[in-house]
Parts: structure tokens; C-alpha cells; sequence
């Protein structure tokens, strides 16, 4: 049998983040694989007027858990959630669900975190930085604690070109930027943010460096080790290919792609787009967990889970894949036919963004207001251009990052446990993965039914004619205006139709004489 399958089995696992992507898929993977694991702990929160039972209830319910419902139709049985708040002091958890957790948890994955870049610094702190130093406060008295694996992303020294598997010294010192912005007025944090995060792009990015640091600190008490992931998009196997939940990472731009919204982006097409799916990082995760509670190393493993070094792929061949897939399998009532142009430029991706997006955008908000709608296309390209700045950091630059950590767990594996918790990113096929990425954006995350693809062709069909046909009449009336004014333009005018009619006698009267 797999080691690290029997290694949770008879465990008890603690999952902070199990109601975002990532943490259901490990939640999955996990109750799949060792169905006897004694219990999955998951902490909480209350969210959107549903209390957590109501959220749990709903969440084992998700298309995700599907596998598992069918292996094991009791799953949820093993899933205890305890109602918590990681930004709150004692992680707002009840002194009895406490007890409880310090007196049984083996293994603990931090997965909980803020992802959004425009995060305000002070709750990017709060839940990044302290909610991950409250709950090492907990883990630090758990007697059964075997080991603690943290989630940080490989973007967390994005300052740094070439980024080794190594916790790298944090730009302040964490407790004393804690105390400063508890004390001081949310407008001033916001506006000295940028100084504060110095070279960094983000809030997030910021935030995860100095989370990575805070958790090293604590390798006297117990087992750590820090997983890196990059890109984390939908899942290339498990649960089922091109599984995915969320607009983050490259997902949304995917999609507004799809839907014929996003016709230009800016990325350096010549760049690795790191992109690792899901269940290689949950697989990554579980295998981790099992090596340090068992091998106990010495140090903080620090695990860079990337593609770029061992199985590179760029922006510009993700762009053509996305629009050739999306072009055979076209999402439902797209805005326009699927296209991106993909430029690094800042000026010429201005060009095509006025002409491609804007122009578009007031034309069609011009037509719902002259039919009595609320306009509203302009609205949500201003939002995709909001999206789009805050991703161009990650799309315009390439980093190195080393995988001599995930390369050496590899060969720690029996054959049994490389099958089953696959992280080998070199059997990734690209063009593959990227269709199934868009079709499961298309049938996870859209909830579209494949069913309905010829009646899809036929709207892009549809699209193709209006766009042929406003073309050809913008061209007509541009010429009008032209030839009216200028008797140059009229002559090249009339010298290209005398051609074309010289060129059609021609066809014709050869046509009549092969008859
Ligand atoms: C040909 C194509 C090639 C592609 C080529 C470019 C790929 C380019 C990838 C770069 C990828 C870098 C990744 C860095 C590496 C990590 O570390 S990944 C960490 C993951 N974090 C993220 O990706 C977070 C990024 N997102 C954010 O920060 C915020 O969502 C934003 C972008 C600031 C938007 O904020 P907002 O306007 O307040 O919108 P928000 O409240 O988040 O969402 C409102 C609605 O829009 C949806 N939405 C959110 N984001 C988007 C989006 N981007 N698009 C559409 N809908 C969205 C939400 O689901 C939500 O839906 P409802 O719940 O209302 O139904
Ligand atoms: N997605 C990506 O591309 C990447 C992600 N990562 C890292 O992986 C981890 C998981 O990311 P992902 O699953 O994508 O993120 P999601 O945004 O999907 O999930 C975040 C999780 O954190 C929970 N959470 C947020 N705030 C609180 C809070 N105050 N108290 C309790 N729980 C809270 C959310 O709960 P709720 O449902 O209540 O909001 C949710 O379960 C993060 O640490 C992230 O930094 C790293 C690299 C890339």
C-alpha cells in the first residue's frame, strides 16, 4: 500500500482555508485517499449571513467531493468544523473546540490566507501575518503535533529574480510593523503602504514574506515545512480534469477571454507563465506532510512548487491555446469572437484597449440605453482593467525558481506513492492541460453545459456577420468622407474599382472561352 496514504490513516489533520479552492481539493484528495483518517478538522468562519454548519453543509454538497461521495458515501462524517476567525485574538476559537484540537491534531496545513493584491495592509497583516502567528501559538501546544505545513505562495521574494528554497530575511521586523499600523489611522497606512512594501507589488506578496519568516521561527517546537506554489490554476487529474472554483490567478482573465470581453492583455508573450495545477500542489502537500512527520528533517524545508524550470511554457503559447480552444468549444453569449492580442508594450496595449475594449464597450452601453436597458459593458471593463494592472507585474517578468526539495521528495516516493500523488510536472502536457483548464472554466466555474456548444458556434457565427458587416460599413462611410474631400483619394478610388472590374471582365471572358 502507499506509505503516505497509510501514514494518514488512524491521523488526525487540521485544515485552516478548507472553504477556499485549494483546501477543498486537499479535503478531497485527503478523505479519497485515506478514508481511514481519523478526523478532518477544518476551521471556520460565519460568511455572507450562513452560519458555519450552513456553510459546511452546502460546501460537502459541491461538485468536488463527487469522487470521494462515491468511494466513500460517509465522507463527511470525518469532517468536524470548528467555528473560528483567524483575525481574531485565540483565533476567536471556543475554549472546549480548543482543548479539543490541542489534545488530537498530528498534522496541521495552513492554507487560510488573503489572495486579493489590493488588500488593505492592515488586514492583509492581520489575517497573513498574525492570524498565521495565533494559530502557531496553538500549534506550538498541541501534544500529538507531528507536522505543520505552511502555504506560502512562490511569489512571496518576487523582489529576487532567482529564488531559492530558502526563507530569506524578512524587509522589517514583523512585531514592530504589527504594532505600528494598530495604532495608526487606516488613511496613513494607506498612504505609506507603498514605502512600507518597497519593492514588493502587493499587500499579498508582502504580507506571505513575512508570514515565511514568523513560521521558521517556531522549528525549535515542532516540524515545519513551507510549500511555495506559483500560478495555481485548474486541476490537470484529480478530481477531474480542469476542476476549478475561482476567478484568481489566471482563471478570470481565461474566462473574460473565453466570453470575448478581454481582447487585449499585457504580458511579455516570451515569459514563463508559471502556472501549477491544483492537485499537483495538493499532492505535493500531502507527500510533504507525511516526509516531515516521518523523516523529521533537521531543518525548514522550504518546497519551490513551480513549472518554469523543469517544464517551461510561455504567456503567448497559453494566449493561442486558450483562443483556439475557446474558438472549438465557445463559451455561451460571448460579448465578441474570442482574440487576444498579447503585447508587453504599453502604448500599443493602450491602442488596442481603447479600440478593442473601450470603443466597443460605449457602442453596446449606447445600444442598451437606446432599447430602455441599464447600461453596463463599460462598467465591467473598467473592472477587467483594474484586474489587469494589478496582474501585468506577474505577466511582463520571468523569476527562476530552484525544485531541488520537490525533486528530492520525488525519489523518496515508492513507485506506488509517485502514481498516486503525482507532483511530477515534467508528464504535464501543455496544450492539453490548457483545453481542459477552459473547459472546466466553462463547466465548473460558469456552470454552462456542454450541450449547448452548437447553439454557441451559431452565436459566434452570428457575431462574425455583425462584425463583417460593421466593418465593411465603417470602411464605406470613412472612404465616403475621404473621396469627398480629396481628389487623390478619388483617383486611387477609381483606379482600384477600374482594376477590379478588368480583373472580373478578365475571369469571365476566360471562363466563357473554356466552355
Ligand atoms: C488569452 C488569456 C491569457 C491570460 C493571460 C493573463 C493571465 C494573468 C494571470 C496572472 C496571475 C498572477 C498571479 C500571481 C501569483 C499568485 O500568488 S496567485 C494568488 C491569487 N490571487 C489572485 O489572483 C487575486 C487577484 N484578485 C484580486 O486581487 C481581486 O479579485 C481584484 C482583481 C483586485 C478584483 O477586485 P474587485 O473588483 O473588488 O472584484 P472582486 O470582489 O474580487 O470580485 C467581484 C466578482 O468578480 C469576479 N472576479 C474576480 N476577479 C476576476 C477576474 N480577474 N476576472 C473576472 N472576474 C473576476 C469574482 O469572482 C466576483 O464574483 P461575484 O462573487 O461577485 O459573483
Ligand atoms: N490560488 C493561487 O493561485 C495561490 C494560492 N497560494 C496560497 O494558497 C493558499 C490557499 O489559496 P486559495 O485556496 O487559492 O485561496 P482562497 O481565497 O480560495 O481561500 C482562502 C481561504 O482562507 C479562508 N479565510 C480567509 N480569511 C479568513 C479568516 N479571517 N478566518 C478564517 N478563514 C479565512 C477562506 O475562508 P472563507 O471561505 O470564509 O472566505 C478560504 O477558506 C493561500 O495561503 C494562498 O496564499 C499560493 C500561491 C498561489
Amino acid at each position: 500500500m502507499s506509505s503516505i496514504a497509510a501514514y494518514y490513516n488512524g491521523k488526525t489533520v487540521l485544515i485552516t482555508g478548507a472553504t477556499g479552492f485549494m483546501g477543498k481539493v486537499l479535503m478531497e484528495k485527503l478523505l479519497r485517499s485515506s478514508p481511514d483518517v481519523e478526523a478532518v478538522y477544518i476551521l471556520v468562519r460565519p460568511k455572507a449571513g450562513q452560519s458555519m454548519q450552513e456553510r459546511v453543509a452546502n460546501m460537502v454538497k459541491s461538485k468536488v467531493f463527487d469522487r470521494v461521495r462515491e468511494d466513500c458515501p460517509n465522507f463527511q462524517e470525518k469532517i468536524k468544523p470548528i467555528n473560528a476567525e483567524l483575525t481574531q485574538p485565540n483565533l476567536a476559537i471556543s475554549a472546549k473546540d480548543s482543548q479539543e484540537l490541542l489534545s488530537q491534531v498530528n498534522v496541521v496545513f495552513h492554507c487560510a490566507a488573503t489572495v486579493r493584491f489590493d488588500e488593505p495592509l492592515k488586514h492583509a497583516l492581520l489575517l497573513n501575518v498574525m492570524g498565521t502567528q495565533q494559530l502557531l501559538l496553538l500549534a506550538r501546544q498541541m501534544q500529538k503535533l507531528e507536522a505543520f505545513i505552511h502555504i506560502s505562495t512562490a511569489y512571496a521574494n518576487c523582489n529576487k529574480r532567482n529564488i531559492e528554497e530558502v526563507i530569506y530575511p524578512p524587509p522589517v521586523e514583523t512585531k514592530k510593523l504589527c504594532d505600528l499600523v494598530e495604532w495608526l489611522d487606516e488613511s496613513i497606512i494607506q498612504e505609506i503602504t507603498p514605502k512600507l512594501i518597497g519593492d514588493w507589488p502587493n499587500t499579498y506578496t508582502y504580507t506571505k514574506a513575512l508570514a515565511e519568516y514568523l513560521v521558521q521561527q517556531e522549528k525549535e517546537h515542532f516540524n515545519i515545512a513551507i510549500i511555495r506554489p506559483s500560478i495555481v490554476g485548474a486541476s490537470w487529474h484529480e478530481p477531474f480534469p480542469g476542476w476549478i472554483d475561482n476567478f484568481n490567478g489566471a482563471s478570470g482573465m481565461i474566462i473574460a477571454a473565453g466570453k470575448g470581453i478581454l481582447q487585449t492583455v499585457k504580458v511579455n508573450n516570451d515569459a514563463v507563465a508559471d502556472l501549477i495545477p491544483v492537485d499537483v500542489v495538493i499532492n505535493l502537500m500531502l507527500a510533504v506532510g507525511w516526509y516531515t512527520a516521518v523523516h523529521r528533517p533537521k531543518t525548514v524545508m522550504v518546497y519551490n512548487c513551480t513549472t518554469g524550470g523543469i517544464n517551461p511554457f510561455c504567456w503567448g503559447e497559453i494566449g493561442y491555446h486558450v483562443i483556439s480552444t475557446f474558438k472549438r468549444n465557445p463559451l455561451e453569449q460571448t460579448f465578441r469572437i474570442p482574440k487576444a492580442q498579447m503585447t508587453s508594450n504599453h502604448l500599443i496595449n493602450q491602442y488596442w484597449i481603447t479600440v478593442s475594449h473601450k470603443a466597443p464597450a460605449m457602442l453596446y452601453d449606447f445600444y442598451l440605453r437606446l432599447t430602455g436597458r441599464k447600461p453596463r459593458m463599460m462598467k465591467i471593463f473598467n473592472r477587467l482593467h483594474k484586474s489587469m494592472m494589478l496582474l501585468e507585474y506577474f505577466t511582463c517578468q520571468s523569476w527562476e525558481w530552484s525544485s531541488e526539495n520537490m525533486n528530492m521528495l520525488m525519489t523518496q516516493l515508492s513507485p506506488e506513492d509517485r502514481r498516486l500523488f503525482n507532483f511530477d510536472v515534467r508528464q504535464l502536457h501543455w496544450s492539453e492541460y490548457i483545453e481542459n483548464y477552459c473547459i472546466g472554466a466553462k463547466k465548473y466555474l460558469l456552470n454552462e453545459d456542454m450541450s449547448g456548444i452548437p447553439a454557441a458556434k451559431q452565436h459566434l457565427r452570428k457575431l462574425r456577420n455583425i462584425q463583417y458587416a460593421f466593418n465593411t460599413t465603417l470602411l464605406v462611410i470613412i472612404w465616403r468622407i475621404f473621396i469627398a474631400r480629396s481628389q487623390m483619394a478619388r483617383n486611387i478610388w477609381y483606379f482600384v474599382v477600374s482594376l477590379c472590374y478588368k480583373f472580373l471582365s478578365y475571369f469571365r471572358a476566360s471562363s466563357t472561352l473554356r466552355h
